[in-house]
């Protein structure tokens, strides 16, 4: 789009802002085209502002969502959640809140010049570049990290197939053009409209179970179905930053944005998606920044640890399986864990409170392995015959693991710092490359707080990638 248009675009969706009842955007921003770094529309400051401004006030009729669209009043079986919670074994399960915003975004859509949202469905996303829409080669870019299986490309399809296209099918008249589609081309809309909910909508407590007085934070994180969701026009024009300038506030009426500290003129406005790794920031809002990678995790999966178990000192897989089955039974057994830094809370006025510090491994993976371990002093003594030689077997059993992570990534931190030197990286490129490098960093980390302990000796060779010599010391 060029930008006379991309501005057009903007500048309709301004008037048309400014047309709702109760609607206010303040004299002291505008809405700016960001495209040159990839940051589509956003909205800056043109005077300096100062804190607990209200930068803008969307009428809570403004919103789309299930409250607001004619689609429920049009389908109410579909949408009446009581008359779906029958005890009646076949009867179909309540859509929940992300399907039904998904729905009801398809339907609209359909409008097109009809529908009261056109000038705001002209500055939503027609393309993205979250991992849903990657090709397999661009996902290889990903390497090893634990947000491929994250994607859920297949899941959200099956329930745009199974449960969004009959419905659609079945009330080809109130769908404008869905008889002209074909079911390719409607499941390409719902996961456009799919896409465009993960990274614009807004979680929206409903009037009745809100808390007196209370504020909620806004960006979509429950996706199991329970809370309200909704599309809230030019509360959605603001980009985000790990550290923000503006919050979303909601009041009964209405959303208002406002100024947290003093911004000065020419400052871009930013709200806060969360505390997000940059592989998460990735799988939904499409981008990764490096301010966000204080919040990098990875996954370690238990199977991982117990190979180490299995391969570092011998222990017998047919032990490691009874004792996963005993804590299976006692409904004390995880599968995977985290590995994080300890980030402190962001500060009252979106600044962070200080940098990010590794502290040590996962609370609650050293408690497993300390129990795994246990179970196999039980069964082999000689094996792990005190306390001493069981904490030396812990630690180097975790050093084992991470390094196993490590090598599960085919490049190295200092090949991939090399590649981003280069400048003929595509833009998913880079971004999958910044997501695995932020995850080696972290293991980087680890791997260190670790070996600086005596009883493992661990070196990470940046020139040939990681390697580690642990010594089996005892
Ligand atoms: C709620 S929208 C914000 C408005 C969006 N820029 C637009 O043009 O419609 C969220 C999307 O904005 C982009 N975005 C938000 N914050 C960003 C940032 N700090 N840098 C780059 N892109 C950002 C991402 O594409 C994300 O999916």
């Amino acid at each position: 789009m060029d930008s006379s248009n991309f501005n057009g675009a903007s500048e309709k969706f301004l008037q048309w802002f400014q047309s709702l009842p109760g609607a206010t955007f303040s004299d002291a921003i505008k809405i700016v085209d960001l495209r040159d770094r990839n940051a589509g529309r956003g909205i800056i400051a043109t005077q300096d502002i100062a804190p607990e401004t209200t930068l803008f006030t969307i009428p809570r009729k403004g919103i789309i969502n299930i409250e607001t669209s004619e689609l429920p009043k049009k389908l109410p079986d579909v949408f009446d959640l009581d008359s779906q919670m029958v005890d009646d074994e076949d009867a179909v399960p309540p859509m929940d809140s992300w399907s039904s915003l998904i729905l009801v975004m398809i339907y609209e859509y359909l409008q097109g010049d009809s529908s009261s949202w056109k000038p705001y469905f002209d500055v939503l996303p027609s393309a993205f570049d979250t991992p849903m829409f990657w090709s397999e080669e661009e996902l290889g870019q990903l390497q090893s990290s634990h947000m491929r299986s994250k994607i859920g490309k297949a899941s959200a399809e099956e329930m745009f197939r199974g449960r969004l296209l009959p419905i659609i099918r079945s009330n080809a008249g109130i769908f404008p053009s869905s008889e002209s589609r074909s079911d390719e081309e409607l499941v390409e809309v719902a996961h456009k409209m799919g896409s465009t909910i993960m990274a614009y909508a807004f979680d929206l407590e409903k009037d009745e179970d809100a808390d007196e007085g209370e504020e909620t934070d806004g960006w979509v994180e429950d996706r199991d179905g329970k809370s309200l969701m909704g599309m809230v026009p030019m509360a959605d024009i603001l980009n985000a930053d790990a550290e923000f300038n503006a919050h979303v506030n909601h009041e009964e009426e209405s959303l208002t944005v406002t100024s947290l500290r003093p911004i000065k003129a020419g400052e871009e406005i930013f709200n806060y998606y969360g505390p997000h790794p940059n592989s998460e920031l990735l799988r939904r809002y499409g981008y990764v920044t490096e301010r966000h990678s204080r919040y990098d995790v990875v996954e370690i999966p238990w199977d991982v640890v117990e190979s180490a178990m299995t391969t570092q000192f011998g222990i017998p897989r047919s032990t490691l399986d009874k004792l996963r089955n005993e804590l299976e039974e006692e409904e004390e057994f995880e599968d995977t864990f985290v590995l994080e830094r300890e980030t402190g809370e962001v500060n009252s006025d979106g600044t962070f409170s200080g940098p990010a510090r590794f502290e040590g491994m996962p609370e609650d993976l050293q408690q497993q392995l300390k129990a795994f371990l246990k179970g196999v002093k039980k069964s082999q003594p000689d094996a792990i015959p005190d306390k001493r030689k069981r904490d030396e077997i812990q630690k180097a059993v975790q050093a084992k693991t991470l390094q196993s992570l490590v090598s599960r990534y085919p490049t190295s931190i200092f090949e991939d710092e090399l590649l981003l030197k280069r400048n003929d990286l595509s833009r998913r490129g880079r971004m999958a490359v910044e997501v695995r490098l932020g995850e080696k960093k972290l293991l980087r980390e680890a791997i260190t707080a670790l070996s600086s302990d005596d009883d493992v000796e661990m070196t990470l060779d940046e020139e040939s990638g990681p390697s580690k010599r642990a010594k089996r010391s005892g």
